[in-house]
């Protein structure tokens, strides 16, 4: 097959042919657009890569123009590359038909063609086309499909998040979890999920360098989520003639270093398109109301406003006070956040509405009359006049009004310890140790950065001088079994402190910085992670504190203590995650006495913070900063008492009303907890998945060896016989995989194998976009029915063409329409279920076929007629009740949408039209729903 491509040439997607018959827009610098009339959509491509076939229609196929009656081919002629089909209507008129104006709403029907024309498949094909069918069916139709095949733990609050994610239309959100619980993870299950529902193509990953490779193995390890990385020499190799670089790729990482670097690479990068961005450590884009702009949030700013789906991440929202949490909610939803004092002035009602909310979950029966007037001042007439049903459904839906259409509830998910539950517990071991002569000396000069990290101080042989330095290699000789991350804040102390340990000591450590490469950064990170020949330490700066994952280790050394307790939660986040089995124990050596000691004093009791995170640590920080850089010096002083009791009021006194107001709102949004188990539990595939037999089935047709490996696992190898590469997700040396998802978390050498497998999916694709067994011919021989009876079974599976976004496929049943006809036309496909005529079927040999044919040819002809009639009867039905489905969820969403407008004046509304003219297009798609028939087997009884 030809891919050059032509502007005005028709092609289709393989993997979305629900899109229609594509018409080639522009092929130039080794990428194709195509555009798709009938799904609204249009897609670019790399040219190399594309995922198209060629549509040319053949003498004797019928063809469709809009308006105008069906139209048959008797000749092709070719201009310009693209086809002129010579066609003639039923009344014997000649038309011209340039490819260009074809209809762009196809329906293949290549099964009956095969079948009248006696071109069959074995028996045993057509079974595992039926099975691909009805497996692919279940599969997309299925409310969590694109959550199952990824290789992690089912933790409810990450399946929450993701489901409701996806639930927008294009999600824009901050994923704000508290550090550790999984951030990584929800925004993978939501682009993976988005990835399978074909609603993301392009997908764009800006992070700090040094977690680019984090980023890269865990989207491919968990999630198939095959990522490109790009520096500048990536680029320039690949920019030929002045291409765009980033059009190569559909999924890419890029560190963010380098980008801001580059004027010219982020403007490309812009130009590329992309259908989702994602953020991680979102917090280091800055923000101010006036005054100059932030470079690097400038550009964010562009890609958000570019990009449809956005996922923000940070662990720390409120990381620069109120201002930095606004600035990265005003990049989801300009409208929604006009301005920093309307927000100031929203978060005045949140206790008011979580005191709501606590009244309506302890409700029972009707509503008081002074409760309703409460509510009546924020949710509609209606929601509060139901409540008097005392319904518990009532009661929910009134406060799932009031969790949605207040606070920050559409943008933003946070989820914390507290209310996620089951983690481990931090241990403080503190160190004193006396204090240098020379640092008491100096210390009236010293200011607090200087105080806290003495190393800088202490001259040139500071290793020598400083208690720290003795004391670490005495604990590291002592706790020779364990593992030990330290953080310190420079690079130059940890590059220092690791020589001497490594050259001067022999101990077996490893360094990690901002001013190593990647690639060595990571090599620090697996020599460190490898139990048995690995580090015992690992030292790093600031930098590897961040987003990180340590929690293999069980104790961290905190060499000095940051001012700032965002970064100290941070640090303490790289072993307290998700994933760490004992306790999390945090060693801090210190200068008794000290500044050092009083910061040690700050976090353990003015915010707790080696208890537990706590989430008003950078509000108090900024209201006692001053007092705490006055006093430090001084830590065993009146002074420095009381600020720490004030402080410790403060901390609690925000805690508790965090705890009445918005917390409790966020929490209860970010995660409903019978819902999130309820999904959780209905994404584990149960016991009796026919996954395994299906890859039997498969592995027997295409030619692979399929061999048993150990309980629920199995090797699948490309076999002798397999023609050429036809599965690209089969390795040559074989793929070994589990259908058991607690083996897949522990074996990772082994694939884990699910219906949204790339292997189980690409095999999928390959049978259903062709037409791989879709007629076939076997006797059979039945009790009761005379030799020569006929029966013909007709699968028609449902399909429009709507753009994706709309995911139709939800609202249509998760089935095939089956029918089977025997000679009087009768359909009896309610007596004899199909899996009960398999394994009544025999071969018919080849040379067999065309007798045969000829034989059944006129009544199978009339059969097939009246499989056609009957699924055409049934097809108002099936639409009918895809737009039922469709209106009743469409309406509630309307519903809460027209409230959010009602409440916001700042969002006008167009959101509201944008909402009815996508159910307009749902509507329409729906109507125009046809049944194709895609699979028919005749069987002659003998
Ligand atoms: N559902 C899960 N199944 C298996 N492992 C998980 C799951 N969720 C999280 N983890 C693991 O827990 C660790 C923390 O997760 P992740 O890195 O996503 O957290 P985070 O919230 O992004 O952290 P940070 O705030 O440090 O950036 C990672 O090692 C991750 O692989």
């Amino acid at each position: 097959m030809s891919n050059t491509y032509i502007p005005g040439q028709r092609w289709i997607s393989n993997p979305e042919p629900d899109l229609g018959l594509g018409i080639i827009l522009e092929a130039k610098n080794r990428r194709v657009q195509i555009a798709f009339p009938a799904a609204e959509e249009e897609r670019t491509y790399a040219a190399d890569s594309a995922p198209l076939s060629r549509v040319q229609f053949q003498v004797g196929d019928e063809i469709d123009v809009p308006d105008q009656p069906a139209l048959t081919v008797r000749s092709i002629e070719e201009h310009g590359g693209c086809l002129v089909y010579m066609a003639e209507s039923a009344a014997g008129e000649q038309h011209p038909v340039p490819e260009q104006i074809l209809s762009s709403v196809i329906s293949l029907h290549t099964a009956k063609e095969r079948l009248l024309a006696g071109q069959l498949d074995h028996h045993r094909r057509y079974a595992l086309r039926v099975a691909s069918l009805e497996s692919h069916n279940r599969a997309v139709a299925s409310e969590h499909f694109g959550l199952i095949g990824p290789r992690v733990q089912l933790l409810p609050h990450q399946f929450y998040i993701a489901e409701q994610a996806c639930k927008r239309e294009h999600p824009r959100l901050l994923l704000a979890d508290e550090v550790g619980l999984g951030k990584t993870i929800e925004a993978g299950l939501i682009l993976h999920r988005l990835t399978l529902q074909e609603r993301v193509q392009r997908a764009l990953i800006v992070v700090p360098d040094s977690l680019v490779h984090q980023w890269l193995v865990e989207m491919r390890r968990r999630f198939n989520l095959h990522f490109s990385v790009f520096d500048e020499e990536r680029c320039a190799e690949l920019e030929v003639d002045g291409d765009n670089p980033f059009v190569t790729t559909q999924l890419l990482i890029c560190p963010l270093s380098w980008l801001l670097d580059e004027d010219r690479r982020r403007k490309q990068l812009l130009d590329a398109g992309w259908d989702m961005l994602i953020v991680d450590e979102a917090h280091h884009y800055h923000w101010q109301e006036d005054g100059e702009p932030d470079p690097a949030y400038g550009f964010l700013e562009s890609l958000c406003e570019a990009i449809n789906s956005v996922l923000l991440l940070t662990a720390t929202p409120e990381n620069t006070g109120i201002e930095g949490h606004f600035a990265r909610l005003r990049l989801l939803d300009p409208a929604r956040y006009p301005s920093l004092q309307q927000f100031r002035d929203e978060q005045q009602d949140y206790a008011a509405i979580s005191e709501l909310i606590s009244e309506l979950q302890q409700l029972e029966g009707a509503p008081s009359s002074s409760l309703e007037k409460s509510l009546q001042a924020y949710l509609d007439d209606d929601t509060v006049n139901e409540l008097r049903s005392g319904d518990e459904s009532a009661k929910q839906s009134a406060i799932n009004a009031l969790l949605d259409r207040f606070g920050t509830g559409r943008n933003l998910f946070r989820n914390s310890r507290h209310s996620v539950g089951g983690f481990p517990q931090r241990q403080l071991h503190e160190h004193p140790l006396d204090t240098p002569a020379q640092y008491r000396l100096l210390s009236t000069e010293l200011d607090a950065d200087q105080l806290l990290m003495p190393e800088t101080v202490l001259g040139e042989d500071w290793l020598a001088e400083d208690p720290r330095v003795e004391w670490l290699e005495k604990w590291l000789l002592q706790n020779s079994d364990e593992k030990v991350l330290l953080i310190c804040h420079h690079a130059d102390t940890a590059r220092d402190l690791e020589l001497y340990l490594r050259l001067r000591r022999g101990f077996a450590s490893s360094v990690f910085h901002e001013e190593m490469t990647l690639l060595e950064r990571d090599r620090a990170a697996a020599y460190f992670a490898d139990w048995e020949d690995g580090a015992q330490i690992l030292l790093c700066s600031e930098i590897g504190s961040e987003g990180r994952n340590f929690q293999f280790a069980q104790h961290l050394v905190l060499f000095d203590l940051p001012l700032d307790a965002d970064l100290l939660e941070q640090r303490i986040g790289r072993l307290d995650r998700i994933g760490q089995d004992g306790d999390v124990n945090i060693h801090v050596p210190y200068y008794t006495g000290t500044a050092m000691a009083g910061m040690l004093a700050w976090y353990r009791d003015a915010l707790g913070l080696f208890n537990a995170p706590c989430p008003v640590a950078s509000a108090v920080v900024q209201q006692f900063r001053s007092s705490l850089l006055d006093t430090l010096k001084n830590p065993e002083g009146d002074g420095f008492a009381s600020l720490l009791d004030a402080a410790r009021e403060q901390t609690q006194a925000l805690e508790q009303s965090l705890r009445d107001g918005r917390n409790q709102l966020l929490e209860l949004n970010s995660c409903r907890p019978e819902a999130a188990e309820q999904i959780a539990e209905l994404t584990t595939p149960s016991q009796a998945d026919t996954l395994p037999d299906y890859l039997e089935m498969l592995a027997d047709q295409l030619g692979l060896d399929h061999e048993d490996h150990s309980e629920a696992a199995i090797i699948l190898r490309p076999g002798e016989h397999m023609v050429g590469d036809l599965l690209r997700h089969l390795p040559e040396e074989g793929i070994t995989g589990t259908f058991d998802r607690q083996r897949a978390l522990s074996r990772e050498d082994m694939a884990f194998f699910t219906w949204e497998h790339p292997l189980v999916r690409e095999a999928l694709e390959l049978i259903l976009s062709s037409d791989f067994g879709s007629a076939s011919i076997c006797t059979m021989q039945v009790k009761g029915l005379p030799a020569g009876t006929l029966l013909l079974e007709a699968f028609f599976n449902p399909s429009t063409q709507a753009p994706a976004s709309l995911q139709l496929q939800r609202y249509v049943p998760g089935q095939s329409l089956r029918l089977l006809i025997d000679n009087k036309g009768r359909d009896i496909a309610a007596k004899v279920p199909h899996a009960k005529l398999n394994p009544l079927c025999h071969h018919v040999k080849k040379k067999m076929v065309p007798p045969l044919m000829r034989e059944v040819r006129a009544p199978l002809a009339k059969m097939v007629k009246m499989a056609e009639q009957l699924a055409a009867e049934r097809l108002d039905e099936w639409r009918q009740r895809a737009s039922e489905n469709l209106e009743a969820e469409r309406s509630l969403e309307r519903q809460r949408l027209a409230a959010l407008v009602e409440r916001n004046p700042a969002v006008d509304d167009e959101a509201l039209a944008e909402f009815d003219r996508y159910s307009e297009l749902g509507r329409d798609a729906l109507a125009r729903l046809q049944l194709d028939m895609v699979a028919l087997r005749l069987a002659i009884v003998s």
